[in-house]
């Protein structure tokens, strides 16, 4: 164990090796969920799907380092434990069903105005909302804003939590093309979602949840 409560993914118990590039979970649990092991290599889709409350999100916000757990998770073969906090969520990042805002100003939350105006058109967004007050935006207009903002920061894993619930079927598929332009410059993505279609569409590797387990996962 380390300071921060988590064995090391190098731990010997765990013999499979980890994934070199890319995302590798190893015995990843805590008292609702797991133990988890799965690899995502870079440039590849894990789809996680499941029944409300099957523990999804606690899977995800374990990765993010986000919920107390034990056992590994590792990006590019450096162990979560290893990185500072902070490093560790901006390079594997956590895209909540409900995104938080920490100004009511749409572009307070985007890093670089240019690069921000040709990820909206991506997800079918006009330029007006940037300065349209974050309280009035819809659901779906704020959900696609949420994941400019966190590809803006590239980081190397998404940990998406059902990022196209309030999406139309068309606007839904911009946002899966957007994710598919990233994936195939490498960016690892674990994807909740509840819409089988989207995970036959996405998925390279798909984990089916139940009780808090991977079905077919020993308990
Ligand atoms: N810190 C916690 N303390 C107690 N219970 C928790 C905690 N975190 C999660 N749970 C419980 O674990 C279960 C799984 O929750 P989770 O949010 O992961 O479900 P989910 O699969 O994402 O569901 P949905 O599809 O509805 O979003 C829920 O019953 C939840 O109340």
């Amino acid at each position: 164990m380390d300071s921060r409560g988590s064995t090391r993914v190098s731990d010997r118990t765990h013999s499979r090796p980890l994934c070199p590039a890319g995302l590798s979970l190893r015995g990843l649990r805590n008292s609702h969920a797991g133990p988890f092991d799965v690899d995502v290599p870079r440039g590849r889709c894990l789809v996680v799907t499941g029944m409300s409350g099957a523990g999804k999100s606690v899977l995800l916000r374990m990765i993010a380092d986000l919920d107390p757990h034990q056992g590994g998770v590792a990006l590019d073969g450096v162990a979560c434990a290893d990185m500072p906090a902070h490093q560790w969520r901006r390079q594997v990042l956590y895209l909540p069903a409900e995104p938080g805002w920490w100004s009511d100003i749409v572009l307070d939350h985007m890093p670089d105005a240019a690069e921000t105006r040709g990820l909206l058109v991506q997800v079918g967004l006009r330029e007006g909302v940037l300065r349209t007050p974050v309280h009035r935006l819809s659901t779906g207009e704020r959900q696609r804003l949420a994941l400019v903002r966190a590809l803006l920061l590239q980081p190397g894993v998404l940990l998406l939590d059902e990022p196209c619930s309030a999406l139309d079927e068309a606007t839904t598929r911009k946002v899966e093309a957007l994710l598919g332009d990233r994936k195939a410059k490498g960016m690892a993505i674990v994807l909740v979602s509840h819409d089988q279609a989207q995970a036959d569409r996405m998925a390279d590797l798909r984990r089916h949840m139940m009780s808090g387990h991977f079905t077919g996962d020993a308990a």
